[in-house]
């Protein structure tokens, strides 16, 4: 029976696009693009998060070899990004279906204006029928600026626009509970929402050209099963496999969602790196906040500590006793205000409960 899914995110990985000299898969991805457009004639919604400006800007210059590694990655993104999306634009036409390019940093999910400026913009091109294909913008994001690889990009933007499904397309068929290279390793077909530790089958071992890796590929999908959405990993170089894949015709994983949240907490999901501070809950305070069975607040009565200023408005993390994260939040009031209500009765939450997001 075919997945009920209406909008979705494709995500396709550097090694699904790219030959073994590096080079882009120019027949690949023009057997991609018909996927997308046989779906899209299904009447799907498809957002299309694709790597492969590195490789593409390596097929048309050579760079000297003084250049370091981060101007390198600049030049070949800023020059592929035009041939790859040329290729795209060309691909789709002859699907009659327009495509559109979207560049995005880390810093745009940060800010709630870019957040919501962009999630418009995606609304707008989805309402218009076309295909946004969207890039991490390789010129701007250096360091820490960047994200962790496209999956974390994919995660973000299959939150952000309340994706039915994150399709992960990689070089392998999904998640092995050992060694994929390995013949006695097998296919692992479903991951539970309380699966929270993949380190004891997935190696730190990359594919040529892939940037994260698998673990951090199983705990972005976990992030966002959590947030709701399904997630699935498969192999982007197997014959038809989006359509398969809905047709649950095609090996794969799949991570089961958990029961949806609302979009202002998929963005706290999201926003650890704008955290401005920390407080420490107690135990009881932990307990509480981790029950997924009640929609509890964070109380000052609850709070041992606070680490470092934060003011009304902005994000803060949650941590246990032990220090350990257990959730984000936006705070109620500044740090200031919290040191005075610390441990006291009878306070107004210092975390609103729906604006907190806790692990599970
Ligand atoms: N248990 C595992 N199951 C599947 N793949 C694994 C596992 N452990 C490590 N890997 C590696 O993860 C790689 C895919 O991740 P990655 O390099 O990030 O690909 P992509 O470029 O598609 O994002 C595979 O090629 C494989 O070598
Ligand atoms: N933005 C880069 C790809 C970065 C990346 O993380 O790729 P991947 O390993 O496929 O998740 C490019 O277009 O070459």
């Amino acid at each position: 029976m075919a997945l009920p899914y209406k909008r979705i995110i494709v995500k396709i990985g550097s090694n699904v696009l790219t030959q073994a000299d590096g080079l882009p898969d120019a027949a690949r991805i023009e057997h991609l693009v018909a996927q997308i457009a046989a779906l899209k004639a299904q009447g799907l919604e498809v957002i299309v998060v694709s790597s492969g400006a590195v490789a593409s800007g390596r097929s048309l210059i050579k760079i000297s070899d003084k250049a370091d590694a981060v101007t390198s990655r600049q030049l070949l993104a800023s020059v592929g990004q035009v041939k790859l999306l040329t290729l795209y634009a060309e691909l789709f036409g002859q699907h009659q279906l327009v495509c559109s390019q979207v560049l995005v940093t880390k810093e745009d999910f940060r800010d709630r204006v870019h957040y919501l400026n962009m999630q418009n913009c995606f609304r707008a091109l989805l309402q218009h029928n076309i295909v946004p294909i969207v890039n991490e913008n390789d010129v701007i994001s250096v360091t820490e600026l960047m994200f962790t690889d496209n999956d974390e990009l994919a995660g973000l933007i299959a939150s952000m626009l309340d994706a039915d499904a994150l399709l992960i397309l990689s070089n392998v068929d999904g998640i092995f509970n050992g060694d994929p290279k390995n013949p006695a390793s097998e296919l692992i077909a479903e991951i539970a929402p309380t699966t929270t530790s993949f380190s004891s089958f997935v190696t730190t071992q990359r594919s040529q050209f892939g940037r994260g890796g698998m673990i951090t590929k199983c705990h972005m999908a976990h992030k966002v099963a959590q947030l709701g959405i399904t997630v699935h990993i498969a192999n982007g170089k197997t014959d038809n496999v989006l359509p398969r894949l809905l047709q649950e015709d095609v090996a794969n994983t799949r991570f089961l969602p958990n029961k949806s949240a609302s979009g202002k907490k998929k963005w706290i999901a999201h926003s650890e790196s704008a955290a401005k501070g920390a407080v420490r809950v107690n135990a009881g305070a932990k307990t509480a906040l981790t029950d997924a069975t009640h929609a509890v607040s964070l109380l000052p009565i609850g709070v041992v500590s606070i680490i470092g200023e934060f003011q009304k408005g902005d994000i803060i993390r949650l941590l246990d006793e032990h220090e350990k994260p257990i959730g984000l939040g936006i705070a109620e009031y500044s740090s200031e205000k919290a040191q005075e209500r610390l441990g006291q009765k009878n306070q107004k939450p210092l975390v609103h409960y729906d604006y907190l997001f806790i692990n599970t």
